[in-house]
C-alpha cells in the first residue's frame, strides 16, 4: 500500500499535487450539490488515470458505481446504508474506519482493503467524540489486523507521520497539514520525502 495518502475536500488542489507524484488520493466532498460531486470525481478520476494514482472516493459509494470508479472509503455510518454486494458486484474496493474495539471488529467482518484508524492525534478538521488514539494504538491495531493495511489518520504533520509509520501503519492520511500549508506543493513534497 503506497505510504502517503493524500486526501482533498474537493478536485481543484489535485490538479497541481497528484503530477508531484502523490500516488494515493482521497476526494472527500462534503457540502456540494450531487451534480457538482459527479463533475468533480469525474475531474478527479482522469487526473489520476493520467498519472497512473488510485482514486478513493468518500462516502459516495453510489457516485463511485456510477462512473466508474474502483475504490470507496466508509465510515461507520457510511456502512449503514452501503450496498456492500453492489460495491463487490463492481469489483470496487473498500477501506473502513475504526475508532474503537468494536468498530474494529465490525470492520474486519468486511473483508475490507484496508482499515482506518484515527484520530491519531487532535484533528481541527472535524468534531469527534474519540480522544486521540496516540501511537501504541497504532501498533496494537496492526498487531489485530496483521495482513490488512492500517491506514492512520488525524492531526499528522510530516513529523508525527514518521513515528506513526515506524509505530506500524502501513500508510499515513493527511488533509489540514496540506490544505492549510502556506505552499500546498512544497508541503506535498515534503510528505513525499518521509513517506520514501
Ligand atoms: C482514510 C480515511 N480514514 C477515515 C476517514 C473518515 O471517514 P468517516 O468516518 O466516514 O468520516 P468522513 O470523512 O466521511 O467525515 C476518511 N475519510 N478517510
Ligand atoms: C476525516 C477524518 N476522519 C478521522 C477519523 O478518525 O476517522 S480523523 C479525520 C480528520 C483528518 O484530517 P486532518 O489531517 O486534517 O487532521
Ligand atoms: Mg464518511
Amino acid at each position: 500500500m503506497q505510504r502517503f495518502y493524500l486526501i482533498t475536500s474537493s478536485v481543484e488542489p489535485l490538479v497541481q499535487l497528484v503530477p508531484l507524484g502523490v500516488k494515493l488520493v482521497q476526494l472527500r466532498i462534503k457540502n456540494a450539490s450531487e451534480s457538482d460531486i459527479r463533475r468533480q470525481i469525474t475531474v478527479a478520476k482522469a487526473i489520476c488515470e493520467k498519472h497512473t494514482a488510485q482514486l478513493v472516493v468518500n462516502d459516495h459509494w453510489g457516485l463511485a458505481i456510477e462512473l466508474g470508479c474502483d475504490f470507496v472509503h466508509l465510515g461507520q455510518e457510511d456502512m449503514e446504508t452501503a450496498d456492500f454486494n453492489a460495491l463487490r458486484a463492481a469489483g470496487i474496493q473498500f477501506g473502513l474506519s475504526t475508532h474503537d474495539q468494536t468498530e474494529l471488529d465490525r470492520a474486519m467482518s468486511f473483508d475490507p482493503a484496508y482499515i482506518a484508524l484515527g484520530p491519531i492525534y487532535e484533528t481541527s478538521l472535524k468534531k469527534m467524540k474519540w480522544a486521540p488514539q496516540g501511537l501504541n494504538r497504532v501498533a496494537e491495531w496492526k498487531t489485530q489486523i496483521g495482513q490488512t493495511p492500517l491506514v492512520a489518520i488525524g492531526g499528522l504533520t510530516p513529523e508525527r507521520g514518521a513515528k506513526v509509520l515506524q509505530a506500524g501503519a502501513d500508510s499515513v492520511a493527511v488533509v489540514t497539514d496540506i490544505q492549510t500549508a502556506k505552499n500546498p506543493a512544497e508541503r506535498t513534497r515534503e510528505w513525499l520525502k518521509v513517506c520514501g
